[in-house]
């Protein structure tokens, strides 16, 4: 596999080697031994997937404090367009995020440490998979708006589908001046 570095600190893209023959495609989409050997994270804790219509938005999401969570994410059907945002106030990317197209064919996979709040809008109805290092925590759920003018985020997507519970997230100025702590 090809591990890439990002304009994000600690944000790797990883490329699995992919088998393909006349039936189609394989690839081992985490390997707790390789990974170890080449000194990624290798330790979660929770398996996610959802399932997205064409436009829709999720996030931007994290969970706070202890329950932070890592993510290693990747699309099984489809393509979207995925998001880390640097939450962590000691990074030298603060405040920064980088954009990533991740579609099911290429197998590309975003690792994203505790401290970002991710989020992604399907460009194609898609089904998205991601391993957490934490397990899921209702009440330390938090995020910042998917529309914030200041980080003006391309989404790429006309009209979004957007949960009530996103659409009342708040900006990444009101969040500065929350009480959160992402790690
Ligand atoms: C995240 C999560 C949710 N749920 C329940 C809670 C709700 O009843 C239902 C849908 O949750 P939600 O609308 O928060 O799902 P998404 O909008 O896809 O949230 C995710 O979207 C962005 C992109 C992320 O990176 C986060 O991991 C996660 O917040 O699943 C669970 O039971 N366990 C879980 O781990």
């Amino acid at each position: 596999m090809n591990i890439r570095s990002t304009t994000l600190k600690d944000v790797i893209e990883i490329i699995p080697n992919i088998f393909s023959d006349e039936r189609g495609f394989f690839f081992e989409s985490f390997n707790e031994n390789t990974w170890k050997k080449q000194g990624l994270p290798y330790s979660f804790k929770q398996d996610n997937q959802s399932y997205s219509i064409k436009n829709v938005v999720r996030g931007l999401h994290f969970q706070t404090g202890e329950h932070a969570q890592g993510k290693l994410v990747r699309v099984i059907k489809g393509r979207v367009l995925d998001i880390a945002l640097d939450l962590r106030q000691e990074s030298p990317t603060f405040g920064k995020y980088e954009l990533f197209d991740l579609d099911s064919e290429s197998g590309k996979m975003i690792y994203i440490p505790e401290g970002f709040a991710h989020g992604f809008a399907a460009l194609e109805d898609s089904i998205f998979h991601y391993k957490c290092t934490g397990e899921y925590c209702k009440s330390a759920e938090a995020g910042i708006h998917w529309n914030d003018s200041s980080l003006k985020i391309p989404w790429e997507v006309d009209s979004p589908i957007v949960s009530l519970k996103d659409q009342m997230l708040p900006t990444f100025e009101e969040y500065l001046q929350g009480s959160y702590s992402v790690n």
